[in-house]
């Protein structure tokens, strides 16, 4: 089936994958159309990794039906994955091999022109010198580094990402967050999963959160940030029972005390904040500190899912070579 530039990249209807007596994913839907950046949360066992375990797959579904760009396994075959790429859990490669050698290994295996975007991937992976290293002694970071290289030769129109910045200090992170919006506007789509809902928000179009292997929202990020509460902060001032006084009754603004003497928890808009910092200058109480606590979309975040986002995991046990589809 010839491809169109119209047809979604991702299409999974009812998509349902038991282990024993766990329903990982329950009749899921899901839709990634091209050039989207599609973000997936969930707290720890919600299912992310067994969707896109499916979507490569790596874990075939019990029930429902998948098309990739319009493609089906059944009618397909191999080639329902083609333009297709990334990891899941962990990206693995031989710890004896360079990195450069790991691709050109990878490389030799895809076949095609593979081997002639070695120097490109290798570069946008940002891996440097460390090219020259054997993956043994990489670091998680520069192991993502290299398994996002090890996607891009496959030239992916799909690429699929299991926490692709877990691991990744902050340059790490801005790099991937630019690789994706890189790629994404060349007309890749992008999905991947994270736990933290700020790198959501800052690089998602579109995002999914799952719990209990269900969508809680499947949505537009304007649509989530429309759901979403009022964000929490965290305020100190000179004078708590003057400050708690002052906020009785205002209409937008919700503050109660932490503890006896902790800071006061603040629940308004930015609006709505910034008028009650002013008022309490005016009554002549003191502003000592003020921070976020909790943003409003990880508030939604809890709200959706009853608990708190699941903290960035250490890499389980990681897919073989062979097992990892770029
Ligand atoms: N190979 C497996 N065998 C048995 N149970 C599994 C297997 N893979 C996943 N599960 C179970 O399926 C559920 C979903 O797991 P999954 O790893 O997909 O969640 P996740 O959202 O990716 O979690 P995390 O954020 O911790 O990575 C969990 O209850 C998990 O224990």
């Amino acid at each position: 089936m010839a491809d169109e530039p119209t047809v979604a990249a991702v299409e999974a209807r009812g998509l349902t994958r038991r282990f024993d007596g766990t329903v990982a994913v329950a009749g899921l839907d899901l839709t990634v159309g091209p050039g989207r950046v599609h973000g997936l949360a969930g707290p720890n066992g919600a299912g992310k990794t067994t969707l896109l375990s499916m979507l490569l797959g790596l874990v075939r579904p019990d029930a429902g039906t998948l098309r990739l760009f319009g493609r089906t396994h059944d009618a397909d075959g191999a080639r329902a994955r083609d333009g297709v790429a990334g990891f899941v859990e962990a990206p693995r490669f031989y710890p004896y091999l360079t990195g450069r050698a790991n691709l050109e290994l990878l490389a030799g295996l895809d076949g095609g022109d593979a081997r002639d975007r070695i120097a490109d991937a290798l570069e946008t992976s940002g891996l440097g010198d460390a090219v020259k290293a054997k993956v043994g002694g990489y670091s998680v970071g520069m192991r993502q580094r290299l398994g996002i290289a090890a996607s891009l030769l496959r030239a992916p129109r799909l690429l699929i990402l299991d926490e692709p910045t877990g691991g990744l200090d902050p340059a790490g992170m801005r790099d991937v967050a630019d690789l994706v919006r890189r790629l994404a506007g060349d007309g890749v789509a992008v999905l991947l999963s994270s736990h933290d809902m700020d790198e959501v928000e800052d690089l998602c179009d579109d995002v999914t959160i799952m719990n209990a292997g269900t969508a809680v929202f499947d949505g537009t990020m304007a649509e989530l940030r429309g759901r979403a509460p009022a964000p929490e902060f965290r305020l100190t001032t000179g004078d708590a029972a003057a400050a708690l006084e002052l906020a009785s009754g205002a209409s937008g603004l919700e503050v109660s005390k932490d503890g006896d003497d902790g800071p006061l928890s603040v629940r308004a808009t930015r609006d709505r904040l910034d008028a009650y910092v002013v008022d309490l200058g005016r009554a002549g109480i003191p502003v000592r500190s003020l921070t976020l606590r909790t943003s409003a979309l990880t508030s939604l975040f809890f709200d959706l899912t009853g608990g708190a986002p699941a903290t960035a995991s250490a890499p389980a046990a990681a897919p073989t070579l062979e097992k990892a589809a770029r």
